[in-house]
This record gives C-alpha cells, structure tokens and sequence, in this order.
C-alpha cells in the first residue's frame, strides 16, 4: 500500500502520542508524586519537540553536504531574521539589466520588489540600461534609490546576459562597493510574490533552479566540453543553479564576477561559448567556491513551471515571455 509521506508522518506522531500517553498512566500509577512531575515535564518537552518536527519541514533537504543552509519556508523564523539583521541598518544592492525591449519589465520588477523585496531595509537598485529614457519613474520607500547606469546596446542576447559579469564587476569597484554591504544580482523578466528578506543574507548565495532541484548530476546542463573554461566533468556537481540569481557580500560578489568575467572573455578568445554563457561560468564557479547560503527554487520560479507540493511560496518568479518577440536574435 502508498500512503504519502505527510500520512506517515500523520500516524508515526500518533502512535508516538499513544505511547507517550500510556508512559504517563504507568508513571502515574508507579511513581511518587516528586518523580512524576519531572516526568510529566520531561514529557511535554518531548512532546513539544514532536511537534516541533511534525509542522517543520520533513519533506525538502535543508542543508548541503558542506552544511549551509537551504532556505525554504519553515526553515526560519522570519521575525527573529529581521529582529537580528534590521539592528546592523545594512544597504542591499540590485543590480537589473533592462537591454532593448527587455525595459518593458522594469516596472512590474521595480512595482512588486518595493512590495516583496527587503522591505525596511536600504537597498539601492543599480538599473543597467541603453535606453535610460524608457526607465519607469515608481514610488520608492524611504530608505530606496535608484541608479540608472548606461551600458551599450548588442544584437545578441547570449552577448547582453554574459557581460553582466564583467559590468557588474565594474560597477562594485567604481560605486557599489562604497555604497552597500550585501548585494544580489537578478533577472529583470520577473516579479516579487511573497517576502523576500534577510534570511537571503549571506557570503555567497546562489538560487538551485527550479526546474533541476529533483534531478540528477547527470541531468544538468554544465558545459561539458574541456575546452571551454566553464567545464564541469560528469562526475562532478553539486546542483544546478540559476544565473538569474546570485549574491552575498559586496566583496565575494566581486570575486565571482571578476573570475567570471575572465573566463567568458578567455572563451572568448578561444571560440567557444558555454552552453548557458554566463550561467555555466557561475555553475563552475559555485562547485568549487561554494555557497555559504543556498536559496529554494521558492526564489527563483519560473512561470511555466507547474507549482510542486515542496515549494509552499513563490517569492519570485520569471514571467513568460515571448522568446521571438523580445529578444535581439534568436
Ligand atoms: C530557458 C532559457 O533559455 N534559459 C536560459 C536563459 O535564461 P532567460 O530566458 O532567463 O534569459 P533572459 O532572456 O532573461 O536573459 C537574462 C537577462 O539578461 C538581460 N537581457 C537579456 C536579453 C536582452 O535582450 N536584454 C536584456 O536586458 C535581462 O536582465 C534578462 O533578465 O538565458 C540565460 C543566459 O545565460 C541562462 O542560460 C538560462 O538558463
Ligand atoms: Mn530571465
């Protein structure tokens, strides 16, 4: 017979209740009555770390095999986070490319990340554009600022995603290092649903994407050619992450896009371009300086994925779009 795991679960609490129950009628009748107050509180210790167990999550892995943490919902207490990280008044940078028609998803990205995103802390967006004047004017919070920073124009999209590296890489060392503490860098076809706050912090944080969180090593879409500086062998790999989303500290941060940036450009020079671009180059560089904080697919879904039983909120997620349409080439 298949019961589900939450069924298991169900009755695996049950028969530990019944047993916990019947562990008391004995204490009572045997015990004297000293004895049975220490095991009537001893017991409701118990009995509360069940429950503890049975409402927290069972069902996802929450820590990788180098121990950082896997944020999903029920792993963390969103009110302690902010209690602990709102005292140490840190400044979150974003950094967004709007390239071509892509500036037609700024204001939904903008609109729903002043309602999901950081909410009370600084953050300071980094809008990276050709066409400045297409950038939507939104009410920002108090505490919120917006940079608009011009980058040039291409006609190929694998060319705009890549060289996110190398201008974010620029951009830390000539503003953001001096004006903020921890900084994420994100697709900007997307939207905020749900909170999205400090229990992201961290040295390096990469997102697993959603659509290779239940698969294999041998499923994901390293770059598998040696010749390429992204080169990941098949046995090798830790997950699969997303290149819409990476970030930590301003200064690890930096490091990744600067080795980043130099392994694009030396594929460059050798003719070869990574599966994912700039996607692969992240991948390999997370399997061997790993993450000090990993996010669920929660932060990083994807429209036309359907919603699976383990992602419980949506805090962000791509909006589909028309490949065709909206890209330079395709
Ligand atoms: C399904 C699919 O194809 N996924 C890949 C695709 O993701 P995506 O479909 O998410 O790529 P994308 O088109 O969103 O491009 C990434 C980001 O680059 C910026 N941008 C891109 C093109 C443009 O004309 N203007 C512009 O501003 C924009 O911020 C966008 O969010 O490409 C990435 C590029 O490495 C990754 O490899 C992904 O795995
Ligand atoms: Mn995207």
């Amino acid at each position: 017979m298949h019961f589900s795991s939450n069924v298991k679960q169900f009755v695996l609490v049950l028969i530990v209740g019944i047993f916990l129950l019947l562990g008391y009628v004995l204490f009572y009748i045997l015990y004297d009555r000293k004895e049975r107050l220490n095991r009537l509180i001893i017991g409701t210790i118990q009995s509360g770390l069940i429950l503890f167990c049975f409402f927290s999550r069972t069902d996802v892995v929450a820590v990788t095999p180098w121990l950082a943490p896997i944020v999903w919902e029920g792993t963390f207490d969103p009110d302690l986070v902010d209690i602990i990280y709102k005292s140490m008044n840190l400044t979150i940078a974003t950094t967004v490319f709007a390239v071509g028609k892509y500036v037609r998803f700024l204001q939904d990205f903008l609109e729903t990340a002043e309602k999901h995103f950081m909410v009370d802390f600084n953050v300071r967006y980094y809008v990276f554009t050709d066409r400045p004047d297409d950038v939507p004017s939104v009410n920002l919070s108090q505490g919120r600022h917006l940079s608009v920073i011009q980058v040039p124009g291409s006609n190929r999209w694998q060319e705009i995603s890549a060289r996110r590296m190398e201008i974010i890489q620029t951009a830390i060392e000539r503003q953001i290092s001096r004006e903020a503490d921890y900084i994420f860098c994100l697709d900007v076809d997307s939207k905020f649903h749900a909170r999205w706050g400090a229990e992201s912090l961290g040295r390096l944080v990469a997102v697993i994407h959603p659509w290779f969180y239940q698969a294999t090593r041998d499923r994901f879409t390293y770059e598998r050619r040696p010749a390429s500086t992204a080169y990941i062998p098949m046995d090798e790999g830790d997950y699969y992450y997303a290149g819409a989303v990476f970030g930590g500290s301003v200064e690890d941060v930096y490091t990744l896009t600067k080795v980043c940036r130099n392994q694009l450009e030396e594929d460059a020079r050798n003719s070869i371009e990574a599966a994912w671009q700039e996607e692969s180059h992240l991948n390999r560089y997370l399997l061997y300086n790993k993450p000090s904080k990993l996010l669920s697919p929660e932060y990083q879904w994807d429209d036309k994925k359907t919603k699976t039983k383990e992602v419980k909120v949506i805090r962000f997620s791509s909006v589909i779009k028309n490949y065709a349409e909206i890209r330079p080439n395709v």
